[in-house]
């Protein structure tokens, strides 16, 4: 059987994955169809912090498979209110809105802030502005790709939805400058920007983007689908901050890979604007999803993720500096947590990269280049110090 012939003959080509097929996966490790082993160092884009099929997760899976999945929210479940308790609580916000993909939470929140613009800020209707950072990524719908700087991503999908305010990342004087425009509700941003290729923001920068948002009387919205849930070493990057924003997006680790769950968390004050029947999802907020995010979350907890995310995040960075000690051919590495990236002196056109990783598949290693000459390296929060000192050797191929 060749899977990889299937694809290409019936599936679309909206991907150019790695040649490597995988069958199996359990913890920081995944399997081919030949059994050869590999870490994942992509972690399904941080959407498998609690390592791959975890036990207690697919318990919670399977008790819930076998009573109820999905009733729609034309009727309440005994999960729902349960998980969004835990996840308020948690985090520290008055309400939860439980969605399925990552974009379908940033369209939930970018109504959210409309809404709030023009029954509380008091904007004139549909004259809202959102301000995005440029080289955000928050998925593929007509909005996300409306917000990006990226022609990938918006090339030829015209028309684009108005009301984005584009300015420079980790740009506190462009944001003051943008917010002077009163009918902006709010900014979007990623506390570290993922897709992008791991970029980290000045120390404060969260902190003076929060203030400058207050000032303005304009929401904070953080986008925390990739960094949150431990990726950094925290609940949510915005902690290592002690920034709180107004608007918080939670998806792909929210249940540790076994299926779609996102969340908007918000106050009263901005969740409460969306009435009956404005917004949903049929699966959003399922029993299902609901179950599985519960024991998501207490996996974390639990098994000290976050700990283990800054010791085994050290341990990988200071392999990192090593091998850029070693190899011209690494223009730079950074992180946080398990959120790192090693920058190739190559062009984003250069398969340099690409090659790389195609050597680090042959070490037993998966990672995939982002943007060209990026390659992010997010192995799975539960991998253990053997397991990352096997990958620092991995990861020193001769280019
Ligand atoms: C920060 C951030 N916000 C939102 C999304 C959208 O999530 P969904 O994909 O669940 O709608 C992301 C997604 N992140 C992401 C990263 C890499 C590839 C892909 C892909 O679409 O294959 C997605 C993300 O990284």
């Amino acid at each position: 059987m060749n899977y990889i012939d299937l694809e290409n003959q019936f599936g679309a080509h909206n991907y150019h994955p790695l040649p490597v097929v995988l069958s199996k996966g359990l913890g920081s490790t995944v399997w081919d169809v030949k059994g050869k082993s590999y870490l994942d160092f992509l972690s399904a884009y941080s959407a498998v912090n609690q390592g791959h099929c975890h036990p207690k997760i697919l318990e919670a899976f399977y008790q819930q498979a076998q009573k109820l999945t999905l009733t729609s929210r034309a009727f309440y479940n005994d999960q729902l209110g349960l998980t969004e308790e835990k996840l308020a609580k948690l985090f520290g916000f008055d309400k939860v809105l439980m969605m399925n993909t990552g974009v379908e939470a940033g369209e939930t929140a970018l109504k959210l802030c409309r809404r709030w613009a023009y029954q509380i800020k008091g904007i004139p209707t549909n004259q809202a502005k959102i301000i995005v950072a440029e080289g955000n990524f928050w998925g593929r719908t007509l909005a996300a790709i409306s917000a990006s700087t990226d022609p990938s991503s918006f090339e030829n999908f015209g028309p684009f939805l108005p009301g984005f305010i584009k300015i420079p990342y980790n740009d506190i004087p462009a944001l003051e400058l943008a917010l002077q425009d009163p009918n902006v509700a709010a900014f979007m941003v990623e506390p570290i920007q993922g897709e992008a290729g791991v970029i980290i923001p000045a120390e404060g920068y969260l902190q003076k983007a929060s203030q400058a948002c207050n000032k303005a009387n304009v929401l904070l919205v953080a986008d925390e689908i990739q960094t949150g849930l431990g990726r950094t070493g925290k609940w949510l990057a915005c902690d290592h901050e002690n920034v709180k924003p107004d608007v918080l997006l939670l998806g792909k680790a929210l249940s540790g890979g076994f299926m779609p769950v996102s969340a908007v968390l918000a106050n009263d004050e901005i969740m409460l604007t969306i009435k009956p029947g404005e917004h949903g999802s049929t699966y959003g907020g399922n029993p299902l999803a609901a179950a599985v995010t519960r024991a998501a979350l207490d996996v974390i907890s639990e098994e000290n993720l976050l700990e283990n995310t800054i010791e085994r995040g050290n341990q990988l960075m200071k392999g990192l500096m090593e091998l850029k000690a070693k190899s011209p051919l690494i223009k730079n590495v950074r992180g946080k947590g398990l959120l790192c990236a090693i920058e190739i002196d190559a062009n984003e056109e250069s398969d340099l990269a690409w090659n790389l990783c195609l050597k680090f598949m042959e070490n037993g290693l998966l990672a995939k280049p982002t943007h060209g000459n990026k390659i992010r390296l997010a192995p799975p929060l539960v991998i253990s110090e053997e397991e990352i000192k096997f990958a620092n050797e991995k990861l020193k191929v001769e280019s």
